[in-house]
């Protein structure tokens, strides 16, 4: 049975639903953007069968509506669909990283037709914008479901069932417990990244080798910093109280590291550092958990053209597939670090095996 989808709004997270959805042959997807670039781009590479100019006017056509637009955005459009005079139900989701907002928004919403369930796929990257989406975005992610107060259980049924084609895992949240949970998860590691990266910058104006001297330690961890400004500045305006509440609990964690570290409090500091060590090491062994699970080897190899693509090419012959790979501070002419993840645990032993009797010098991550 065909379903015609208008996705409003295809920048990184729209456009890769809009070209999931679209994989899907029995899903038609009408498209809307703001930027005519981003609608020739869309139409060009076949991300959607059509666009629009008009979104009151498509929305009378589709059966489901996705906004992929930025969350003060997303409570406009909301309000200019309530004006819609529909003629079937149509069910409307979002894919904001705040849900109370916009649960709030859908709420107050006056129009007999429109079943609306939030929706917060998990996954995204530093970029913007329609060249960066892709349709497996959100293989293997969760993607969360927060249908409102008032929507019948059915619409939520239908959301999850054309969101099989993601290849997500839906689990379902309360706009409040979701805001809370990625809060700490993602909104507020966000903010203290950005806050790491000023530090820095601050200290490099008087010590010039901070940027040299600013390896992988300190890349892992402000890699977010370099997202998207105005994307971010929303989340954490419509996040407010809960992020104001998370600095307050960061400052008065950094007053009692500053007190073990005043008063030698060794023992305490090293019990500190392994209570995180191992909360952190246990993330990802749960395959429902928002870390998608993975499993990591470090293969030890030269800076020389095709290095990576010999390891790849091996375990492809093995028919392993690998779902991350990263180059480790690798260095001109010395040996550097690969990591590479595979997502289950016996791809990881044959990996490791297989790499071992071509020659390689590799660890295993437990
Ligand atoms: N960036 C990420 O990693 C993730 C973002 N999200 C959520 O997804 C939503 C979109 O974020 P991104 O895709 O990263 O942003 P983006 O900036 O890549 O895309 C936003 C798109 O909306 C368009 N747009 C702006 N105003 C519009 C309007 N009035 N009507 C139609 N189109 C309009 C823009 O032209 C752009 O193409 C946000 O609500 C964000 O919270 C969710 C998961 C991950
Ligand atoms: O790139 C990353 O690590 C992210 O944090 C991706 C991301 C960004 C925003 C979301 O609401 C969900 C996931």
């Amino acid at each position: 049975m065909r379903r015609t989808i208008l996705v409003i709004g295809l920048g990184l997270i729209g456009g890769s639903l809009a070209k999931s959805l679209r994989s899907a042959e029995e899903n038609y997807i009408i498209g809307y953007d703001i930027k005519e670039k981003t609608i020739e781009f869309a139409e060009m590479n076949e991300i959607i069968h059509e666009s629009c100019s008009d979104i009151r006017e498509a929305a009378k056509k589709a059966d489901y509506i996705f906004l992929g637009t930025h969350i003060t955005e997303t409570v406009n459009i909301l309000k200019e669909l309530e004006q819609v005079k529909f003629n079937h139900d149509v069910i409307i989701s979002d894919v904001s990283s705040v849900k109370q907002t916009i649960h709030d928004a859908a709420s107050s919403i006056n129009n007999k037709h429109i079943q609306f369930v939030g929706g917060h796929p998990m996954a995204g990257s530093h970029k913007k914008g329609i060249t960066a989406a892709k349709g497996h975005l959100f293989e293997n992610a969760i993607y969360v479901l927060s249908p409102s107060a008032n929507c019948p259980d059915s619409a939520a049924d239908k959301l999850e069932n054309i969101l099989s084609v993601t290849n997500s895992h839906i689990i379902k949240l309360k706009a409040n417990e979701h805001d809370e949970m990625t809060g700490v998860v993602s909104h507020f590691p966000h903010l203290i990244a950005s806050a790491l990266v000023q530090q820095a910058q601050k200290w490099s104006l008087t010590h010039s080798y901070i940027p040299k001297l600013a390896a992988g330690g300190f890349r892992d961890v402000t890699r977010i910093a370099s997202s998207n400004p105005e994307l971010w500045q929303d989340i954490f305006y419509h996040n407010k109280q809960k992020m104001i509440h998370m600095i307050e609990d960061w400052v008065s964690e950094m007053n009692d590291l500053k007190k073990m570290l005043k008063e030698n409090h060794r023992a305490e500091l090293t019990n500190y550092l392994q209570q995180a060590k191992d909360y952190r090491d246990g993330l990802g062994v749960n395959e429902k958990g928002a870390f998608p699970a993975y499993y990591d080897l470090y293969v030890d190899i030269r800076d020389q053209t095709g290095a990576i693509a010999s390891v790849a090419n091996i375990l492809a012959q093995e028919n392993i597939n690998i779902t991350n790979i990263r180059i480790l501070e690798i260095r001109e002419g010395i040996t550097g670090a690969l990591r590479l993840s595979v997502s289950t645990k016996s791809e990881q032993l044959d990996s490791f095996n297989i790499l071992k009797q071509n020659g390689y010098d590799l660890v295993l991550e437990e």
